[in-house]
């Protein structure tokens, strides 16, 4: 059985995975992905954001899978290939802040996995606006170019074409293998960027740092057939080589959409510092679908998302990612968005 396809997207906190993620799903109609969702923090916001088809989503949560190291990502490539019928192409999203080398190693080193899983590329997407930034103060975002293969230049629209050609003599010299590609708008580049394959080879020692368990030997959880999401449930993990942390609140109150915008939009102007990303997924009584709350450095983004349906708990849970955290601040930030007032706590 030939391997299958697999397609690392890594890139920094906010810089447009999911979105390109949703952008290759839509381009090729014709593939079924199985996608491995991985996330900071405990709750999984982005599953939720994947434009669902036929394909298999399944999320870590537990710990960011560079650092974590633990067996799930064995036993979700196992339980995968269990149904290998069903998908074509596996791609796994990373967390932000993942150093993708960790994560390819044992795409590249371990031959049950390489047996069972080719991994063809890994695409990195850049935020064209804050990457000088994450460079000087993140290794994290030198690692993920570094190793990438393709670099996709994103949020181009706000920076001069001057700026871009800097931009693109910056990213050569961390990395001078990698095909950068210039996304213009929603245009991602995506057939250039997925006839791009990796060099043989090019990848220099990795740390070793997994221990598999029972790798393809097919005894893995079977899911159920079709579309599935599967959430890995786990302690969360703290980042292992990052001062980077994120916390988590809850309502089951319902949200004054206007409040929390206008609450957000002060707090980005005024305190943002220390935060590069918060995502969440809104209850608001005024709205009959979630709202999807975004901000990426001191951009606000509040969107409708699905529709609740009539069985579902209507909850907010809003994810913050960022240094030196006050969960105490937040909670209070956020409640005062509450139809009901300040009485009410984060859980
Ligand atoms: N202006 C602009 N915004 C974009 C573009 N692509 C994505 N965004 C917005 O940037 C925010 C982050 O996008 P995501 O696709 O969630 O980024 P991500 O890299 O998956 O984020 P993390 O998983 O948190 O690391 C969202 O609010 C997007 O709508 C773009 O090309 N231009």
């Amino acid at each position: 059985m030939k391997a299958k396809e697999v397609t690392l997207l890594t890139g920094f906190l906010g810089a447009g995975k999911t979105t390109l993620l949703n952008a290759v799903i839509e381009h090729f109609k014709e593939t079924r992905f199985a996608i491995i969702e991985n996330e900071i923090g405990e709750e999984s916001i982005d599953a939720g954001l994947i434009v669902k088809g036929e394909d298999d989503i399944m999320e870590l949560n537990n710990g960011c899978l560079c650092c974590s190291l633990n067996d799930n990502l064995y036993d979700l490539l196992n339980s995968l290939w269990d149904r290998k019928d069903s998908w074509d192409h596996l791609i796994i999203e990373a967390t932000g802040i993942a150093d993708p080398a960790n994560i390819a190693h044992p795409f590249l080193t371990m031959d049950q996995v390489k047996r069972g899983y080719d991994l063809k590329r890994v695409i990195c997407i850049v935020d064209a606006e804050l990457i000088e930034d994450q460079l000087k103060d993140h290794e994290e975002a030198i690692r993920q170019i570094a190793f990438s293969d393709v670099i996709l230049l994103n949020k181009t629209g706000q920076v001069s074409d001057a700026y871009l050609n800097e931009l693109q003599g910056i990213l050569k010299t961390i990395n001078p293998f990698a095909e950068t590609l210039v996304a213009a708008g929603r245009d991602f580049q995506i057939r250039k960027m997925f006839a791009r394959e990796r060099y043989a080879n090019f990848y220099s020692n990795p740390k070793p740092v997994w221990s598999p368990k029972g790798m393809l030997n097919l005894t893995g959880a079977t899911l159920p057939a079709g579309k599935t999401l599967l959430a890995v449930s786990g302690q969360h993990n703290k980042h292992e080589h990052s001062d980077i942390e994120t916390i988590l609140v809850k309502y089951k109150e319902s949200m004054d959409a206007e409040q929390l915008e206008h609450r957000m939009m002060v707090f980005l102007i005024l305190q943002s510092a220390n935060v590069y990303r918060i995502k969440g997924v809104i209850y608001s009584r005024d709205f009959q679908s979630r709202l999807i709350l975004q901000t990426v450095g001191k951009s606000l983004s509040i969107t409708l998302g699905d529709l609740w349906m009539p069985e579902e708990i209507k909850e907010s849970k809003i994810v913050v990612i960022g240094k030196n955290l006050k969960i105490y601040g937040f909670d209070k930030l956020f409640r005062t968005c509450l139809h009901t007032g300040s009485e009410n706590t984060a859980h």
